[in-house]
């Protein structure tokens, strides 16, 4: 599907839930958190509709994340139906691997391709800080048993903040070394709990210049349709991405539609503007009208970030990243 900037779009991220079993500091309040009703949420056979009809209107990539994706008891469920889609040439899935190792290999036969994790620092005393409730030891159970299982490429997210996790950026690096792991430093967004360009906002250029000090970067690749730019250290299995989220916008190679967990299609992550597709589901739309949804969400698409746009109040949780 192309847009008005010429753009194809052809990867739909898919929120399943706003419910997560961490509370990231940076993405949702510790209390207090407004969830939606199950009502409010896509069902299974609704989820799998709007996907089937974004495959007929031309997307190509999928990928299930939330909120926490494997918190939702049928997303198994759902990888298998939407890896039967004819059209649909990937599917991944973005998690805080908290039940990954439990459910890597009912995943795997669903049909999922490989999975993004997110963990913003190898150290427990601070992993249970920032999630406010995990374990990091099962994390690192969850990589292991995802690349055990062909998972893969296994990507890791890594949001940085200046006085929590800037100093452990070396030792994510080392983390590439023996293992085929390919470690992306992300920005901070100023969305939800995001502090973002605060004192903690730490740019991609910084970072990089900090792993230069230590290590030479050579320009990699790996495969994928983010917005990750890559490099590695030579010899070293796995790579080193960064995400430019704020410093430098890749909004002219944007790609994807987002699918919220109240049933709305997203045009940007930054801005709120969205359709409502669950709307005219439950109303009854035949198939060629909900193609049709995803192709006027297309030409709604913004042609990208506007600093004086970021909105508090979008939660990521329900936009899914
Ligand atoms: N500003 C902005 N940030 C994005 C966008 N897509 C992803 N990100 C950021 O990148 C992070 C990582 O995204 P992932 O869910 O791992 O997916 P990805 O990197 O797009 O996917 P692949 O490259 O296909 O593996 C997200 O949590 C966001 O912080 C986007 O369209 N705009
Ligand atoms: C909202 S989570 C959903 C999937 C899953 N729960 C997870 O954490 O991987 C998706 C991604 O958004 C990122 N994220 C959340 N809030 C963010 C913020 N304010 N700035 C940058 N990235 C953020 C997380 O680090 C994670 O990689
Ligand atoms: S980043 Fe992911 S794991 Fe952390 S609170 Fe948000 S949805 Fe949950
Ligand atoms: S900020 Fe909006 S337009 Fe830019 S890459 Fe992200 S989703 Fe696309």
């Amino acid at each position: 599907m192309l847009d008005k900037f010429g753009r194809n779009i052809d990867y739909l991220r898919v929120s399943v839930t706003d419910r997560c079993n961490l509370r990231c500091c940076y993405c949702m309040p510790e209390e207090g958190v407004e969830q939606l009703s199950r009502d409010e949420i896509l069902s299974l056979e609704e989820l799998e509709r709007i996907i089937r009809a974004g495959s007929n209107a031309g997307i190509r990539r999928v990928r299930i994340t939330g909120g926490e994706p494997l918190v939702r008891r049928d997303v198994s469920t759902l990888i298998k139906k939407v890896s039967l889609m004819p059209g649909i040439k990937d599917i991944s899935l973005t998690t805080n691997a908290i039940l990954l190792a439990d459910l890597a290999e009912e995943l795997k036969e669903a049909g999922l391709k490989r999975v993004n994790i997110s963990l913003d620092t190898l150290m427990e005393h601070k992993y249970k800080e920032i999630t406010r409730r995990g374990s990091l030891g099962r994390v690192l159970v969850g990589i292991e048993k995802a690349l055990a299982l062909g998972l893969t490429p296994v990507k890791i997210n890594v949001v940085v903040q200046r006085d929590f996790n800037l100093d452990e950026v070396r030792d994510f690096i080392r983390f590439t070394e023996s293992a085929p792991i390919h470690v992306r430093f992300i920005e901070i967004m100023p969305m939800g709990c995001g502090g973002g360009l605060s004192d903690e906002f730490v740019s991609a250029e910084e970072i990089k210049k900090i792993v230069s000090e230590d290590y030479s970067l050579v320009k990699g690749e790996l495969a994928g349709g983010g917005p990750a730019d890559y490099f590695k250290v030579e010899g070293y299995h796995g790579t080193v991405g960064f995400i430019h989220a704020i410093s430098r916008h890749f909004c002219a190679r944007c790609n994807r539609l987002r699918l919220t967990a109240d049933g709305r299609l997203r045009y940007c992550l930054q801005q709120e503007q969205s359709l409502d597709i669950k709307g005219p589901l439950r109303n009854g739309a035949a198939e060629a009208e909900l193609v049709e949804l995803f192709g006027q969400a297309v030409m709604h698409k913004p042609a990208g970030y506007r600093s004086s746009e970021w909105n508090k109040n979008s939660l990521m949780n329900t936009i899914g990243g």
